[in-house]
């Protein structure tokens, strides 16, 4: 495999130096350079055929082929194929030889591009017996310089005749068995001469796996030795009385929510500083953990902070987590922006003398002069909304504090982390016990009049609801007067009800206000603009209308919505939303269509196609041969995971069986602690 590519029959010095220029020296390199896709040569029905789509197509010539010639020698071939039922134009450019092979009434498999609204498929060829033998799924490699593809494949196929039976196994057997992957050399074979979709399905998922395992691996064996020597706070305390603190909650934890509130417990009482992520679905329950964190914090003699994006949200936590502590004895405070100058004094002095436990506020909480006396875990909420500036802060103040970032978004910045991230990765994957996913609907905003009296119904039953009015990014001042007319239109038209006013250019404490009184269901309705998008809990909550949806992101839609299913009733969110585009009408469709923020994101993603999502290229992303970071996410995780356990396991440093494993990743250089891939 070490074999120069020189080795292999037919490859002269010619093309040694052509495969040189694409960086492929042995043998081991040229098997491993892998297809990019396929094309796919399998006959399919014609009203199957997407717009656009490469498709392969049979049918029978239904005219003589016209022959034109055009500019400085090309020459455009036009023949119609009859194709279940339908005519077709089929176009070959450059192709002038095809015109004597094209007879009517022949049958002919044409393989090109399909334009649905003129019937017209193009750029493409003829299928004959003669070169459709290699099978349906014929491999497309890049290729550079002027060496054909044709010619690479036969390289490629020699190679393999050769060196084929050489290609070793290089994953333990255990996991092989785990997951039932394909073995090596198959897989090798199958990327390069696919016998079935289904085969080569198996391939890829084998080829995937073993890569981002790899990565992962050489990442978390660079953090361990990383972390030798890094001492972080080993906390003490007593696992029962956080036990004691869950088991006085109102509600059974979920299953996921024990299981990570466990790897953050351990990470507290460990002696390495905790850097962890904690994601989970708008609703799914991230907040209590949080609490029962600060609490195991605070049991240790720690004080606690926690950033949230919002000061409403800022004072809601305040609230829940003062239910959840005061009566044990541990003081939480808010420091908010707005706070009076001799309050904030007094706040200030009792974080210095020990006296505050948890600390909760917006970015005032990093501001130069906020200083802890024992700070030993900082959490955060929804952390894209804090800059990287801001965490490194944070993390400079106290001892070296634990940090625990939550969020609800899936993607994209969770992504990241986990693809470069030096981050342990969290996910609560379960919804509490009850809950019923929203019910979301899309309407036209001449609809306005069926969705109020639908609100009114459900106020009628004593449940509370919410109207967001769009956010104009350019204008705030617009934005709030939006919502003042829409709260001005809703109070006519529901006179019986209570509607309440929220934006962001109120004052603190006429946020708080209206808020609380939503908390307690003195207001009905509010009407808001997007200030209420994260974290805010009214379970009572059951209904949610959206005017102007299409200008909200997906990601953003899935937030605001998560506002409401927070209890047991059945709730509903109404899009109201006139798109133009087909994009845009699919994205609400998305919408309600799904109610699992992973599925939306990965979905929101296809639409606008990962090369929006962020630019793979630049972001320093790691290359991988079959994997993609975006779409292989999950299977990324998996790695990571196993990659952790390997790592920490005596076996995978000493055993035999992980010996192999080893050897590839010493190739790679992983045990110099070498820069990463
Ligand atoms: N295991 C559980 N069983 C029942 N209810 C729960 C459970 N865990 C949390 N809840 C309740 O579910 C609601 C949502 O929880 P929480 O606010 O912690 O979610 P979250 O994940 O932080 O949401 P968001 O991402 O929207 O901020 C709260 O009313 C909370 O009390």
């Amino acid at each position: 495999m070490k074999d120069d590519v020189s080795q292999i029959q037919s490859v002269g010095p010619r093309a040694v130096e052509q495969l040189e220029a694409m960086g492929i020296k042995t043998v081991e390199q040229l098997l491993e350079h892998f297809p990019f896709r396929y094309e796919d040569y399998a006959i399919r029905p014609i009203h199957e055929a997407q717009h656009d789509e490469r498709v392969t197509i049979r049918g029978i010539v239904h005219s003589e082929p016209t022959l034109r010639f055009y500019g400085k020698n090309k020459a455009r071939l036009t023949v119609r194929v009859l194709v279940d039922g339908l005519l077709v134009q089929a176009v070959f450019f450059n192709q002038s030889y095809l015109k004597k092979q094209i007879n009517l009434g022949d049958t002919i498999t044409i393989n090109g591009k399909f334009d649905r609204n003129r019937l017209m498929i193009s750029g493409g060829t003829i299928k004959t017996a003669k070169n459709s033998q290699a099978g349906e799924l014929e491999p497309v490699y890049s290729i550079r310089g002027n060496l054909k593809m044709t010619t690479l494949r036969k390289f490629i196929n020699n190679a393999f005749q050769q060196y084929g039976d050489q290609i070793e196994e290089t994953l333990p057997e255990q996991l092989i068995n785990m997951y039932r992957l394909m073995n090596r050399q198959e897989t090798f074979r199958q990327l390069h001469f696919p016998t079935s979709a289904t085969q080569l399905v198996q391939a890829k998922r084998r080829m995937i796996y073993e890569e981002l395992l790899l990565f992962q691996l050489k990442m978390q064996m660079f953090r361990k030795w990383e972390r030798q020597g890094d001492e972080g706070q080993q906390k003490v305390f007593s696992i029962d009385k956080v036990k004691g603190f869950v088991q006085d909650l109102p509600f059974e934890l979920t299953q996921a929510q024990k299981k990570v509130l466990k790897e953050i417990l351990d990470d507290l009482q460990g002696p390495h500083r905790m850097n962890r992520l904690l994601q989970g679905d708008v609703g799914s329950g991230k907040t209590v953990v949080a609490g029962c964190a600060l609490y195991a914090n605070a049991l240790a003699g720690f004080q606690g902070a926690l950033m949230v994006p919002t000061e409403i949200l800022a004072e809601q936590h305040k609230a829940s987590l003062q239910d959840l502590l005061a009566p044990l004895q541990l003081r939480v405070e808010l420091l908010s922006g707005s706070a009076r100058v001799k309050e904030r004094r007094e706040i200030l002095a009792g974080l210095v003398n020990g006296e505050i436990d948890v600390l909760i506020g917006t970015h005032a909480l990093i501001q130069e002069g906020v200083d802890f006396k024992k700070l030993g875990l900082v959490i955060t909420d929804e952390q894209h909304r804090f800059g990287v500036e801001q965490r490194r802060i944070l993390r400079k103040k106290g001892l070296r504090p634990d940090v625990l970032f939550m969020t609800a978004t899936p993607i994209p910045r969770t992504l990241a982390i986990s693809a470069f991230g030096d981050m342990d990765v969290s996910v609560i994957n379960e919804m509490p016990k009850g809950r019923k996913p929203v019910e979301t609907r899309w309407g036209k905003p001449d609809m306005l009049p069926r969705v109020i009296d639908f609100m009114k119904r459900e106020l009628g039953k004593g449940y509370q609801g919410y109207v967001i009015c769009p956010l104009i990014e350019e204008s705030e001042k617009l934005d709030v007067q939006n919502a003042i007319d829409v709260h001005q239109q809703l109070t006519q038209a529901m006179p019986e009800y209570r509607v309440g006013l929220m934006h962001g250019r109120l004052s603190s404490e006429e946020k708080d206000d209206v808020m609380n009184q939503f908390a307690e269901n003195s207001v009905n309705l509010l009407v808001s603009t997007t200030v209420v998008e994260v974290g805010v809990n009214v379970p009572n909550a059951t209904v949610m209308v959206i005017y102007d949806a299409e200008r909200f992101g997906l990601a953003q839609l899935h937030q605001l919505r998560g506002r409401v299913g927070r209890g047991q009733a059945q709730s509903y969110c109404i899009l109201l939303a006139d798109p133009k585009s087909d994009v845009g009408k699919e994205r609400m469709k998305i919408m309600t269509d799904t109610n699992d923020g992973f599925e939306l994101s990965e979905r929101d993603l296809e639409l606008r196609g990962p090369g929006d999502f962020f630019g793979a290229k630049q972001s320093g992303l790691p290359n991988f041969k079959v994997a993609d970071i975006v779409e292989d996410f999950r299977v990324l995780e998996v790695a990571r995971q196993d990659a952790n356990k390997l790592v920490n396991s005596e076996a995978f440093w000493k055993s035999e069986d992980y010996g192999k494993l080893r050897d590839r990743l010493r190739e790679q250089g992983a045990f110099q602690g070498e820069k990463l891939d």
